[in-house]
């Protein structure tokens, strides 16, 4: 699979982790960056990520932040993606099975490598169930808002 990696500096590392741990599994990784632990952004590169899963060139995305918090609200302003924030691996595989999710958040500061590799692993087998869920995360892609009245004041 193609899955697209990006952080802030806040999970530098864990992405170089996880982008190795990617590879080793097999995939095709596409690292967003940044490139070194230099204070950055976080909505650069979750902008960066969520054009790259929702024009197709990524098929999955991975974002990390200090907590994953504001790295997902970032790339949720997409309106191709939905990201889930997951720090746990029942919650990744809710992610797909109900939300048909195609970018994981996790926050670096909160679990450790062992626990956001158990649920990137999870993440990526579990498959969406469809059936109920089908309608909602349909409804998810046409909210009943004008692009003006999202605005937040
Ligand atoms: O967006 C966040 C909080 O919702 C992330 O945790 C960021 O990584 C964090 O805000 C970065 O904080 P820093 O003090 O600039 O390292």
């Amino acid at each position: 699979m193609k899955i697209a990696i990006a952080s802030d500096h806040a999970a530098f590392d864990l992405k170089t982790q996880l982008a190795q741990d990617l590879a080793d599994w097999g995939h095709e990784v596409i690292d967003l960056g940044p490139d070194s632990a230099e204070r950055v952004d976080y909505p650069d590169y979750g902008y960066r990520l969520a054009d790259c899963v929702a024009s197709g060139r990524a098929q999955r995305g991975v974002v990390l932040c200090g907590s994953g918090i504001g790295i997902s609200i970032a790339v949720n302003r997409h309106p191709g993606a939905r990201c889930a924030l997951v720090n746990d691996p029942y919650s990744a595989a809710l992610a797909r099975e109900h939300n048909d999710a195609n970018v994981i958040a996790m926050g670096a500061r909160l679990i450790g490598p062992d626990m956001a590799r158990t649920c990137l692993q999870t993440f990526l087998v579990a498959e969406f169930s469809g059936g109920r869920h089908q309608q909602r995360v349909e409804k998810l892609s046409n909210p009943p808002f004008s692009s003006h009245s999202q605005e937040i004041a």
